[in-house]
């Protein structure tokens, strides 16, 4: 078994635009991306709006085709997935993304909503299924009551707890997370990086975690991927990219990112 569970090689999308008066140009949002994560490790991937970070997330969670390269996830080739493999890697690869109101059903409470994976994917009787509800929303820093309520009833902060106990609740192995707090305010922010931390190492998950801040990066990743124009331009250790960054965009990103002592006096 190779201790790499999410492994991509050159790969590449590209996007026909179709411009006024009909002529036709190619954009590449994503060129030659090689990176790996091993079992348990957060890669975290940062850059600025635009950089190709969202593209290549839903390339590597099967939403969209990638135009080159080969994804392999846990051994097994995501790019030519069989029909019948399909529905057990959307249970292994689970997404969380940053405004998670806008995929609740927000006529379906909170309970509704944490069960249907399970449902979907056949899974329990209905008691264990209320049971592993009680008992993801308790891990995920929530009073079990709130299976009852609606998500506008919720917070910012608590519906993306929702989020992520959604996103684990099938027990998975790799989670997908694009600017999962970047709509939350800086010390809501912090819980919920906490929380994803915690559960990740809880659960032994291997993520990729995608932000423009840099700050939020380095709280929870192991390595990081820097992304400029649709191509990785640096790669390593946290510790290596902040002590010794080798290209002028990254540095100008650690230079952007403000003192966690100001953080801290804003929370
Ligand atoms: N479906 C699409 N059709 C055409 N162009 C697209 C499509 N999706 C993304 N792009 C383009 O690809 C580029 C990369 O977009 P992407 O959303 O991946 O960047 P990002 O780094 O995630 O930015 P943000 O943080 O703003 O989401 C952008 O120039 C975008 O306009």
């Amino acid at each position: 078994m190779s201790d790499d569970m999410i492994s991509l090689t050159d790969v590449g999308k590209t996007f026909g635009h179709t411009r006024l008066f009909g002529a036709s140009t190619e954009f590449a949002a994503v060129t030659d991306v090689s990176l790996s994560v091993a079992r348990g490790k957060t890669l975290g991937i940062v850059g600025e709006s635009g950089s190709g970070k969202s593209t290549l997330l839903r390339i590597i969670l099967g939403l969209i085709p990638p135009t080159s390269g080969s994804i392999v996830i846990d051994g097994q080739d995501i790019v030519n997935l069989r029909r019948r493999d399909e529905k057990a890697f959307r249970r292994k690869v689970q997404p969380i993304f940053q405004n998670p109101a806008s995929s609740f059903n927000p006529r379906q409470s909170i309970g509704a909503i944490l069960k249907a994976p399970l449902e979907v994917h056949g899974i329990g009787t209905r008691q264990s299924r209320r049971d592993r509800v009680s008992e993801m929303l308790e891990r995920v820093g929530l009073p079990a009551e709130y299976a009852a309520r609606h998500p506008h009833q919720l917070s910012g902060g608590q519906k993306q707890r929702v989020a992520i106990a959604r996103a684990v609740i099938l027990k998975p192995a790799v989670v997908l997370a694009d600017e999962p707090t970047s709509a939350l305010d800086v010390s809501v922010q912090a819980q919920v990086l906490d929380l994803f931390r915690e559960t990740r190492e809880a659960m032994g998950l291997t993520s990729i975690f995608v932000s423009h801040n840099l700050a939020v990066i380095r709280q929870v990743s192991d390595t990081v991927a820097v992304m400029r124009l649709g191509r990785i331009v640096e790669m390593g250790s946290v510790d290596a990219i902040f002590a010794n960054p080798q290209h002028d965009y990254t540095r100008a990103l650690i230079d952007a990112v403000p003192d966690p002592a100001a953080i801290m006096a804003q929370a």
